[in-house]
Order: structure tokens, then C-alpha cells, then sequence
């Protein structure tokens, strides 16, 4: 399976990142919104794990596979094995990005979290389908975020490996969002953006308003 960049709004949540609403009913407004890729990224306070966490991963592999998107597991290689999701993202401190593509078979996705274009060059060569660069502006999604990068490394690795999705990350919201698109991204990945709001359908709308038709493929 490809990275496709056709619906370039790659959406993220956990069971807790929802506030006060059903997680599932999140995600299935999100799909309906039209994203691309849906990640499950379990992490932090609260998080499900056992098999508390495998039926939420099942629930959100039923909507995901009902609306034809792939959905792609954070960190949990053997969750992802183990339910058959469509591909896994890892970051620089998991498994190494090699070592999981042996693991996950070639037809699954595999992204790779990258900050420089030394760290692209090698998911790359492992076999990444995939990287995801942030983060771009503040985030309070992810407690051990670096700091703010914006789009320079972006840029950087875009113009490295002009055939390396990239998918950009990080306090990406609807007012900022055209700025990651100019630089270069395949896709914009967003939690709080879409967890947040309101109408999430006119929220996916908004965050892909900026990008340019035709952009890099
Ligand atoms: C997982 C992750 N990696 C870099 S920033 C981030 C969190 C993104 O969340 P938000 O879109 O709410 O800033
Ligand atoms: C840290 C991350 C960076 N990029 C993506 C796409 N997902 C992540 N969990
Ligand atoms: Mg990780």
C-alpha cells in the first residue's frame, strides 16, 4: 500500500484526546469529514491497554476499513500485527525503522518520525513509506514535543527526496495550515485541530483549503 496524499488530512487521537465526547464518535465524524490516514496513538495519561485497547483498536479498524482509510498504529507494532492494520509510525526513539518494515511485510505502511534530512535519508533507506516532520508550531498533544522546528527541515528534506512523502506536523491548525502546505508537505497531520472542534467536517475543510492543487507528488 502506497502513502497516498488524495485527501491529505491525516488525523491522530487517542481514547483520552477527545474531551468530553465518544472517541469513536470522533473518528467517524472525522472520516466522514474526509481524512486521508487515521493514526491510533495510545499514549500518556489514561491509556487503555490489554484488551481494553485492542477492542478500541477493533472499533476503530471497523469505521476506518467502512470508510476505505487506512489506519496506521503509533509505536504498538504488535497491536498493528495482531489486528492487521494498514501500517505503523514510529518515532526515532522505537524500533528501529529496518527492523519493523521486516517485521510488517512490504505491502503495510510505514512512517518514520524525522527531524533532520539525515534521519529522512535513513527512514528512507529502511524502507519508510512515509515521514512525519514537526513539530512545526507549539503543540500541547505531545508532552515530550522538541521545540517548535517550523518548515525549514521541511524544506530541506522536500528538496533532498523529492519522492519521500512528508507529512507535516504540529499545532497545524486552519490559520496556519497554508504555510505547511507551501513548504513542500504531502500531508498535514493534526489532533487537537480536529478533536477540538466543533464541526469537524468544516474543520478538515478549512485545514485543506491552503494547499496548492498539483503540488509536489
Ligand atoms: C504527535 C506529535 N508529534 C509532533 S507534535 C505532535 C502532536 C500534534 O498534536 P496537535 O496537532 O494537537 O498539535
Ligand atoms: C510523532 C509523529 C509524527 N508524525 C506522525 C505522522 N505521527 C506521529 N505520531
Ligand atoms: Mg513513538
Amino acid at each position: 500500500m502506497k502513502f497516498s496524499d488524495k485527501a491529505a488530512v491525516y488525523f491522530i487521537m487517542g481514547s483520552k484526546n477527545s474531551g468530553t465526547r465518544n472517541p469513536l464518535k470522533v473518528l467517524e465524524a472525522a472520516l466522514k469529514g474526509g481524512i486521508g490516514h487515521f493514526q491510533l496513538r495510545e499514549k500518556g495519561e489514561g491509556a487503555l491497554t490489554g484488551s481494553a485497547l485492542l477492542e478500541f483498536a477493533l472499533a476503530c479498524q471497523q469505521l476506518c476499513r467502512s470508510y476505505g482509510v487506512p489506519l496506521i498504529i503509533n509505536d504498538l507494532v504488535e497491536l498493528a500485527c495482531q489486528i492487521d492494520a494498514d501500517g505503523v509510525h514510529i518515532g526515532q526513539d522505537d524500533a528501529e525503522a529496518g527492523q519493523v518494515r521486516q517485521r510488517i511485510g512490504k505491502e503495510k505502511l510505514l512512517g518514520v518520525s524525522v527531524h533532520s534530512v539525515k534521519e529522512a535519508h535513513l527512514a528512507a533507506e529502511a524502507g519508510a513509506d512515509y515521514v512525519g516532520m514537526g513539530p512545526v508550531f507549539g503543540t500541547a498533544s505531545k508532552a515530550d514535543a522538541k521545540k517548535p522546528a517550523g518548515v525549514q527541515e521541511i524544506q530541506a528534506v522536500a528538496t533532498a527526496f523529492p519522492f519521500l512523502p512528508i507529512v507535516g506536523i504540529g499545532g497545524i491548525n486552519p490559520e496556519n495550515a497554508a504555510q505547511v502546505w507551501r513548504s513542500g508537505v504531502a500531508g498535514i497531520a493534526v489532533i487537537s485541530s480536529i478533536t477540538e472542534a466543533h464541526d469537524i467536517a468544516g474543520q478538515i475543510a478549512a485545514l485543506q483549503a491552503g494547499r496548492i492543487e498539483g503540488d509536489r507528488k
